[in-house]
């Protein structure tokens, strides 16, 4: 088998891959040349310097992993890799202390004009109070991202004795409190700190999260970096508010255009720059290289990759009986999603009856996607759930059990937080997802549209008022289902609805006597 490096790799890294394959490393291709070649290639080993575009998997029909040595896939296609069932795996734990010191050296260097200074002195200049600076200690600084760099880099600014906040839409109370930071909105972020740090993947939902209106709502003198992805702050945005003087200074690594020539930002004094150096040390490239080499080995010589970023390949065969409950899952993690009080620490994932003895793991990322994009909103796919879901600190385990009870094969989702959980179980009838529980309550419901859950006590005068609610606000029932439970008991309907229903109608049926919670669920 061929392997193609394309960007340096460190010789550690090399010579795991050379013991197995035939390795060529062809640095610089341009698109045009990696088109020509990639079609011999069993697999594709890059940094940040190869585009893998879609021209680029369409061509590579011999093609079976993408080995990212390095956390940022953002110059990988991976949705068309993952049509094509191409594994796009990277190496996210290698150069993650590497990123964080540098993002530390930055804000330590942008604090004392380190690179200004010693510009000056090479050029026989002795200006000592040119280059005044300020401590970090005591200052705030805000975190946007707090997954595997930004958590380092809070370990580290701790340290130096400054104030952390932080925004992570994944991240745990329990676990922003483990690194002493306090959990924020970017607002709040922006309206406090003195400096702020991005540490987030480049998605849609991260683009531009530091822009014009940010910049608005800082203090005066607040200070800038980014060690993480270009675009993440906008570039045209940042410009602006260090020629109004709002932003006191930036550190930046990384560029939306690199390398970063035309860069106005390359023209003021008080932004300091590297050519993207957060993993350039002989560490990290050792660590992500070995790493990398390890994967492709094991997906050229028939095994799992550990950090596959997207899907795994389901053969044609498989694929027929995995299908109906790939969908189940995804929906039942929509439900869970959106039936879910807190936050949760824990996703646990049951298989029982037939379905625990084929390929579950497509299944288990359609619930995290399904689970997840209810958090986040459309980012999230099939690709980057896991990813997201690890780097949320969320412990995502797999159950199977081969006994069923009522059904040949039942799928369960339970979220859980210290003492609190809610489970969604269900199944597939004919090909058809069906819910049969929610937490204790027994349901029978084929998942459509908009769902009105209500727990409610099993006693006259209940639902009737609580249909009253809808029909005033002109809302059309299409179906009804009620669980079983004694006279008195506790139990759940669930409403189908035509139209969207507002939180105002909610809390109206909420208000409803015998009505313990309702929640709408929109599929
Ligand atoms: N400069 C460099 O050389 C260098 C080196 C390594 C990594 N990186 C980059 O650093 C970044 C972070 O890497 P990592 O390994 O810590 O990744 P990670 O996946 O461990 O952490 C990313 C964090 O961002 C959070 N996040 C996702 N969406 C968010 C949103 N909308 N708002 C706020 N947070 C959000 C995630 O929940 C996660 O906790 C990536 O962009 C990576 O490519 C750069
Ligand atoms: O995402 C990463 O791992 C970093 O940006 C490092 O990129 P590099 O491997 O090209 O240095």
């Amino acid at each position: 088998m061929k392997v193609l490096v394309s960007d340096s790799l460190s010789n550690e890294g090399l010579e795991i891959l050379k013991e197995h394959f035939t390795v060529d490393v062809n640095t610089g291709l341009s698109e045009d040349e990696l088109v020509e070649k990639i079609g011999e290639y069993d697999a594709l080993v890059i940094r940040s310097g190869t585009q893998v575009t879609q021209r680029v998997i369409e061509a590579a029909d011999n093609l079976k992993i993408v080995g990212r040595a390095g956390v940022g896939v953002d110059n990988v296609d991976v949705d068309a890799a993952t049509k094509k069932g191409i594994i796009v795996a990277n190496a996210p734990e290698g150069n993650m202390i590497s990123a964080a010191e540098h993002t530390i050296g930055m804000m330590m260097a942008m604090s004392r004009n380190i690179p200004q200074a010693n510009a000056s002195l090479k050029g026989r200049e002795w200006k000592r109070n040119k280059f005044m600076g300020v401590e970090v200690k005591g200052k705030t600084l805000g975190i946007i991202g707090l997954g595997r760099i930004g958590s380092e880099v809070a370990k580290r600014a701790s340290g130096l004795e400054m104030n952390l906040m932080g925004y992570d839409p994944f991240i745990s109370e329990k676990r922003a409190m483990e690194l002493g930071v306090k959990l924020a909105t970017v607002n709040e972020i922006s309206k406090e700190a003195d400096y702020i740090t991005v540490h987030t993947p480049l998605i849609k939902e991260t683009r531009n999260i530091l822009d014009d209106e940010q910049f608005d709502l800082m203090k005066s003198g607040v200070r800038i970096l980014n060690c993480a992805r270009g675009g993440i702050i906008n570039e045209a945005a940042l410009v602006r508010a260090l020629e109004s003087g709002k932003v006191g200074g930036a550190a930046l690594d990384v560029f939306v255009e690199e390398p970063p020539f035309g860069s106005p930002l390359l023209n003021f004094d008080n932004v300091i720059v590297t050519p993207h150096l957060g993993a350039s040390t002989q560490e990290a490239q050792v660590n992500v290289a070995i790493d990398i080499a390890k994967e492709v080995v094991s997906v050229l010589t028939g095994g799992l990759a550990k950090n596959a970023i997207n899907i795994p390949s389901v053969k044609p065969e498989a694929m027929a009986v995995l299908a109906p409950y790939i969908r189940l899952a995804e929906l039942m993690g929509k439900i869970a999603g959106q039936l879910v009080d807190s936050n949760y620490e824990k996703v646990e994932i049951g298989y029982n009856g037939e379905i625990s003895g084929k390929d579950t793991r497509p299944l288990t990322v359609s619930a995290l996607k399904g689970l997840l994009e209810m958090a986040l909103g459309a980012g999230v796919n099939y690709v980057n759930a896991p990813a997201l879901a690890k780097s949320r600190q969320i412990a995502v385990v797999e159950s199977k059990s081969e006994s069923a009870e009522e059904y040949s094969s039942t799928v369960s989702i339970k979220l859980s937080s210290g003492e609190t959980a809610k489970l969604v179980a269900g199944t597939v009838v004919g090909d058809e997802p069906k819910i049969v529980s929610i937490d204790e309550d027994r349901v029978d419901i084929f998942p459509a549209g908009r769902m009105i859950f209500a727990k409610h006590i099993n006693k006259p005068n209940v639902i009737g008022p609580c249909c009253m609610v809808l029909g005033k606000n002109n809302i059309n029932i299409s179906g009804m289902q009620v669980g079983r439970s004694e006279v008195g008991g506790v139990t759940m309907m669930v409403l189908n609805v035509d139209t969207d229903v507002s939180d105002a109608i909610l809390d109206e049926v909420r208000q409803v006597p015998g009505i313990l919670n309702a929640k709408l669920v929109t599929l």
